[in-house]
């Protein structure tokens, strides 16, 4: 299990495992009114949000949001202009030897040179750390058993994902930061690393999940901070994102019998009713199933291929942001 070999050498992380869902816990990283610019451009403008132990937390927001940076200056990379992070306790500018030992931070592609081996970058990083997994484990839990002895670039993109997702895991650390995690994968891999992750999360390690993938977000992250224009629009449960901007429910059927659109659009659950060939598509929210289905029995309608839509993520990061994702 991932578990076994990451948490080999053994610390005293508490609530190792414990699935938590955005209730009070104890926070591994504070960010308070985080500022960052590059020259005249700002890039990251009054960022604040907290990430609890055992978390699987996400940096969502389109491309130029301010998600790296902001990783960075939280795994040390970059100086803050403003703002204060805390680390596991540690400051991430002054304490960077220590944070490095306990913060696992995923390698970007073409960070490896070509020609080394699986087992050999593994073995190379762990020598950086005082307490290294336990490389057997790892290798076998992230599939790459088979590919130990080849070379980086024979390797395909997921296997060269799951090796940048090893490294970020060889030193046993308490936070992993992965970084655009599945870009390029295809929806196979993107899925087999999803579940990965969930393991590693199992095993104890809190992670930091950027991303601008609204499945990704939705399927993997407990909570997520909303970044746009280098500032945090909302900190939530994907469910909690949905249900705080959009209650909003489409219901789609075919009546039986023509049935007047103004028998619908009279209920106060209703906010619009449209015509789709001989679909119906009726929107609200609040009990308008439960509304529209009583008047559907009062005139004895029956409802073909009845289906209920409710608000997605995507829904609501454009009802928070004023645009689409993608
Ligand atoms: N080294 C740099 N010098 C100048 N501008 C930069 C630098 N790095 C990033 N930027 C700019 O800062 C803004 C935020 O970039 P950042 O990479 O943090 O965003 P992001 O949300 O991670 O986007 P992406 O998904 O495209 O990486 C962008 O407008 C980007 O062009």
């Amino acid at each position: 299990m991932a578990g076994e070999a990451i948490r080999e050498g053994g610390d005293s992380r508490e609530g190792c495992g414990v699935r938590m869902k955005g209730g009070p816990g104890v926070p591994v990283i504070e960010v308070r009114g985080l500022h960052k610019r590059y020259g005249d451009k700002v890039a990251v403008e009054d960022v604040s949000f907290s990430v609890e132990r055992g978390e699987i937390f996400g940096i969502l927001g389109p491309n130029g949001a301010g998600k790296t940076t902001t990783v960075e200056c939280v795994e040390g990379l970059r100086k803050p202009d403003r703002g204060e992070i805390s680390v596991l306790g540690l400051d991430p500018q002054r304490d960077k030897a220590e944070l490095r030992q306990r913060v696992g931070v995923q390698l970007q592609e073409g960070q490896l040179p070509d020609r080394l081996r699986v087992f050999e970058a593994l073995e190379l990083y762990a020598s950086f750390y005082r307490k290294p997994a336990d490389l057997e484990q790892l290798v076998s839990t992230l599939g790459l058993t088979e590919k130990r002895d080849t070379a980086y670039k024979k390797l395909s993109g997921g296997q060269k994902q799951r090796l940048s997702i090893a490294l970020a895991l060889v030193g046993s650390p308490e936070i992993a930061v992965l970084d655009e995690l599945t870009t390029g994968l295809d929806p196979q891999a993107r899925r087999d690393t999803w579940d990965l992750i969930e393991a590693v999360r199992a095993s104890g390690v809190t992670i930091l999940l950027v991303t601008h993938f609204m499945e990704e977000a939705e399927r993997l992250c407990d909570r997520l901070a909303v970044i746009d224009g280098g500032r945090v629009v909302a900190v939530d449960t994907p469910g909690g994102l949905v249900a705080g901007v959009n209650d909003e429910q489409r219901i789609r059927f075919r009546p039986s019998r023509p049935v007047s659109e103004e028998l619908f659009a009279a209920l106060p659950e209703v906010r619009k009713v449209e015509r789709q060939g001989e679909v119906l598509v009726v929107t609200g929210s609040g009990n308008v199933l439960h509304a529209v289905t009583s008047v559907l029995a009062r005139h004895q309608v029956i409802a073909g291929e009845l289906r209920v839509e409710h608000a997605n993520l995507d829904d609501a990061f454009v009802a928070l942001t004023g645009r689409k994702l993608d």
